[in-house]
This record gives structure tokens, C-alpha cells and sequence, in this order.
């Protein structure tokens, strides 16, 4: 794995080194994180175990040279950003294979990974120059009883130090998600990578450092986020928490103090099938919208609520997709692999034994080797079943009928879970009445589920997060405003 690239990051005792003020280190712990393969189950990696005095120390670089980083010019943080995403394309591959080894992501998609990530940077340097170019003026005297005597300067600055936590599932994607916009913005980041996708993430820090970013712009600390996690989110020095992840977020939400606070959260987004649906075009999105990744994605389609007029038709274009699907390795780029760790193949065969329980029926059967989980369509699910509720994050589908649209609707937005959801129908009017009647962040018509393209605004509702992503949002929410005004010694009126 290592090259002359990548060489640097790897301590002779064969642990990944984190990565501080522009230099790969050992953790004076002497204690590391062992990284687990979820398809084999065995060691993969291991990376430093860092400690409260190391956090401490990388809080107090950070804090440090973002004073200098706030004074580079924004033509310059673009060009730099362009940079890492031309190293990111160039030694994608090291950084892909990590994915495969760590998430068991498709060799395919962990490749898409890191190309959809530079392109994200790409985007982010363009936007942001745009974006942060940009100030406003207000006269005092649109206000009533004032002259113009005042010229009010609004300016965007950045927030300081923000604190990027990123999830297993994208531990690339919905990183720089996070480092573009904050380091765009004139702000430094302190990234806690996910156990499971350190190691890629570690090997995405080196392409940033090798851009030429000055030190202590972007610092990579390593260790378990049960162990050194409340002491990050909780650290005087945070200026700003970005992070992705499950109900984890909404515990952070609660110890972080008066920080501006970026969350994306679990997803149970529907699919709502009305009557009047092209069932074909459906069918082909539930069947990749709910299995892509063996359902790891907050915007998978987690519960199809299909109009029960079409249900059977519905069926059964969905179950011979499904059992078109391949199950295997990543390696193999097999369509459904091994889900991230046995504590959440526990978690979803749970899910499912209980809709078995409560009298689901199967349309293909449920089967377990390891952390392999075949796809699994169970229809006739009802409201009394967990699935029906819950997010599985694993190739498991439940299909519920319903008998008018209005239940389908009222079954969304019941949930506290309100990421994303769908609708197929081919009236453009009662779509948008749809859409607008689901409580959800964001709704697609008539395609499944998604984040992308990464420019698009993206945000959940209730406890699927705080504000919103997509690159520009991003840009906007890791700024703050100032204003300076002038006070003129008499009133001036332009042309006047
Ligand atoms: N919205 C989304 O895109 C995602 C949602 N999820 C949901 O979350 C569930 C659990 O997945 P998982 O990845 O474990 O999600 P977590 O929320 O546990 O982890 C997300 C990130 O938070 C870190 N973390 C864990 N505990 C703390 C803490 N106390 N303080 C600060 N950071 C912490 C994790 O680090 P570490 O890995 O070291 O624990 C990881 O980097 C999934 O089943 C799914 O429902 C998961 C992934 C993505
Ligand atoms: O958090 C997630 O799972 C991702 O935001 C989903 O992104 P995607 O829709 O591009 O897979």
C-alpha cells in the first residue's frame, strides 16, 4: 500500500501515524486502533490511539495558524484546494483499495468515492471564491427617520476552528464535504475520521498535505470516537462541529456548547408508489435505491408505501431484480457485500426477525454468512413492526400497502426520522401536492433517494440534523457575519 507517496504515513511498527501541523506522528500513548475487514473479519490496519494531551495539543496548533490561514487570499485557498483534488484523482487508487478493505465498499464505488470528492473540491474552490467574494453595503437611510449618514460593511468571517466528524460509510466523500468548505472559508479543521475508513481517510489528509496547504490548516487525529469523541465535541477551542452519523449527533448536540452546529443524521426514507406510477421505472429505483451499498446510506430507500391497486404488479417487477443482485466481496465488485460490523448485522437480522415474528411475508428469504447479508424484500409489513420504523443500514426492504396516498403521507411524517423520501407518480401537479405534504428534507419525484450531485442543498428535518449541506450551504453556514459601519459626518446621497 505504501509508495513513495503515501510512504510517510506509515510508523515502521506497521500503525498509520496521525497527522499534526504537517507532520505524520506516533501517538505517545504507544497504544493503537485495531481496523477490522468487515468481509474477513480480521485485522486489517491498526492507527495511533491519540490522547487528551495530543488533542489538546492539535487544538492549540489549529488555533494558531488559523490566524495566518485566515489571511491567505481566497484565490489562493482555491488554488490549493484544485491542487488536492488533482492529487486525490492521481493516487486514487491506494485511497479506493483502503475503502474496499475497511467498508467493504465495492472496488467500483470506493473508486467513485474518491473521484466524486475531488470533483466536490473542485467545486467548492469555484464556488467558494464566488461565494466569500462577495460582501453587501446597507445605506441607514432605507430605515425610517435616518439620512445616509451610515454605510453599514457586511463582510463574511470565518467561524476559527471547526471540528469535521465524518461517517463509515462515505469516510472520504463526506469528509471533504466538510474540510473543503470550512478550509475555503478562511476557517482550520481538527477531522476525526471514522474507525471503520480511518486509514482512507488518512491516506485523503496526505493528498491535501502534499497540495502545499500550510501546516496546521488540517490536523487528522485517530482513535475511537467512544473514547476520545466527548472530549473533542466538548473542547473549548471548537469553534464550529460538522458530522455525519447516526443518533450519536443528536447526544453531541446536547454537550457542545454555543457552536454553530452542521449535523446529518439516520435516514427512514419511503418511496411512496401512487396508483397512477410507471411501475417499471419504479420498481428499478427502489431495487438500486434500497440495496446500493447493502442499504449503508442515510438516503437509501428504507420502506416502500405502495398504493395497494398496484401493489402485486409492483411486486413483481421488484423481486426478480433482487434476485438479479450479486452477494459477495467487494473485491469482486458484487452488488450486495458485507455490512460495516457484526453489531449491526445483529442489529438488522433483529429488525427482521421481528417482522417474521409479526407475520411479514418474505419474497426472498433471509440468509447470513458473517457479516453477509443476503438482500432481503419483505412485503405486507405493517405498522406494528419495528421495520417499519426503523433504520436497518443494511440490504433489508419492507414493502407496506396502503389503501390511499394520504396514509402514506401520514406514515412519513409520523417518523422523528425525516432525511429524505420519493414519490412515483406521472402527475406533475399531485407530485408537487405530495412533496409538499411530506415532512422530509428533501423530496425526489419519481427517482429514488440521494445527496447527490454534492452541490445540491441537503438537509434532514426533526432528528435526521441541523441546517443544511451541499456546498454552497456549507460555505455559507462556516462563515459568520460582521458588520463595520462608517459614520459619515453628514448625510451623502449619490448623484444627489
Ligand atoms: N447519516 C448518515 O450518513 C449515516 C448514518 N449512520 C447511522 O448511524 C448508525 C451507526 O453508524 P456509525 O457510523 O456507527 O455512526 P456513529 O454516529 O456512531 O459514528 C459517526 C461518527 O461519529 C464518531 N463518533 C462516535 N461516537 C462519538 C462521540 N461520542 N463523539 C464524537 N464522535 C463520535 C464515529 O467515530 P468512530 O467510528 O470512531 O466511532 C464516526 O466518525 C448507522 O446504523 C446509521 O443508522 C451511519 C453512517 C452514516
Ligand atoms: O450519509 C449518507 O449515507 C450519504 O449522505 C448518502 O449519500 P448518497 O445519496 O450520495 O449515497
Amino acid at each position: 500500500m505504501a509508495s513513495d507517496f503515501y510512504g510517510e504515513i506509515l510508523a515502521p511498527s506497521g500503525a498509520y501515524k496521525y497527522f499534526i501541523n504537517g507532520d505524520w506522528k506516533e501517538s505517545a500513548s504507544g497504544k493503537s486502533v485495531a481496523i477490522v475487514n468487515p468481509s474477513t473479519r480480521q485485522t486489517a490496519y491498526n492507527v495511533q490511539a491519540c490522547t487528551q494531551a495530543e488533542v489538546n495539543e492539535m487544538f492549540e496548533i489549529s488555533r494558531s495558524s488559523q490566524k495566518q490561514w485566515a489571511q491567505t487570499p481566497l484565490w489562493k485557498r482555491a488554488e490549493l484546494l484544485k491542487k488536492a483534488a488533482t492529487l486525490l484523482r492521481e493516487h486514487a487508487l491506494p485511497i479506493a483499495s483502503c475503502l474496499v478493505t475497511e467498508i467493504a465498499k465495492p472496488s467500483r464505488d470506493s473508486m467513485t468515492e474518491v473521484i466524486r470528492s475531488a470533483d466536490l473540491l473542485d467545486y467548492t474552490a469555484e464556488e467558494g471564491v464566488r461565494v466569500l467574494g462577495q460582501g453587501k453595503i446597507l445605506n441607514s437611510d432605507s430605515f425610517p427617520g435616518n439620512g445616509r449618514n451610515k454605510l453599514c460593511l457586511v463582510s463574511k468571517v470565518a467561524l476559527g476552528v471547526v471540528l469535521a466528524i465524518p461517517p463509515f460509510n462515505y469516510p472520504v466523500n463526506l469528509a471533504v464535504s466538510k474540510i473543503g468548505p470550512a478550509l475555503m472559508a478562511g476557517n482550520v479543521v481538527v477531522l476525526k475520521p471514522p474507525t471503520q475508513g480511518v486509514v482512507a481517510g488518512l491516506h485523503m489528509a496526505q493528498c491535501f498535505h502534499k497540495a502545499g496547504f500550510p501546516k496546521g490548516v488540517l490536523n487528522v487525529i485517530t482513535g475511537k470516537g467512544s473514547e476520545i469523541g466527548d472530549f473533542l465535541t466538548t473542547h473549548p477551542s471548537v469553534n464550529c462541529i460538522s458530522f455525519t452519523g447516526g443518533d450519536t449527533g443528536i447526544s453531541i448536540s446536547k454537550k457542545a456548547g454555543m457552536v454553530p452546529l452542521q449535523m446529518e443524521l439516520g435516514g427512514k426514507d419511503v418511496c411512496i408508489v401512487c396508483e397512477d406510477a410507471n411501475l417499471d421505472l419504479a420498481a428499478k429505483h427502489i431495487v438500486k435505491g434500497g440495496f446500493s451499498y447493502s442499504g449503508q446510506r442515510c438516503t437509501a430507500v428504507k420502506l416502500v408505501l405502495v398504493h395497494d391497486k398496484v401493489a402485486d404488479e409492483l411486486v413483481s417487477k421488484i423481486v426478480p431484480q433482487v434476485q438479479k443482485l450479486s452477494v459477495g466481496m467487494p473485491e469482486n465488485d458484487c452488488d450486495i457485500t458485507p455490512v460495516i460490523s457484526e453489531t449491526s448485522a445483529n442489529f438488522i437480522q433483529g429488525l427482521v426477525l421481528d417482522a417474521k415474528e409479526k407475520g411479514a411475508k418474505f419474497l426472498t428469504e433471509f440468509k447470513r454468512e458473517g457479516n453477509l447479508l443476503w438482500p432481503t424484500l419483505l412485503d405486507h409489513v405493517t405498522p406494528a413492526m419495528r421495520l417499519a420504523w426503523e433504520e436497518p443500514f443494511g440490504p433489508v426492504l419492507p414493502i407496506v400497502r396502503v389503501q390511499t396516498v394520504e396514509q402514506a403521507i401520514e406514515h412519513c411524517n409520523k417518523n422523528n426520522i425525516a432525511l429524505q423520501g420519493c414519490v412515483f407518480t406521472q402527475d406533475i401537479n399531485r407530485a408537487i401536492m405530495i412533496s409538499d405534504a411530506m415532512e422530509t428534507g428533501t423530496v425526489q419525484i419519481n427517482a429514488a433517494p440521494a445527496r447527490g450531485p454534492d452541490h445540491f442543498p441537503f438537509q434532514g428535518f426533526r432528528d435526521s440534523g441541523i441546517g443544511s449541506q451541499g456546498i454552497t450551504n456549507s460555505l455559507e453556514m462556516m462563515v459568520k457575519t460582521k458588520s463595520t459601519v462608517i459614520n459619515l459626518e453628514a448625510e451623502s446621497y449619490a448623484m444627489g
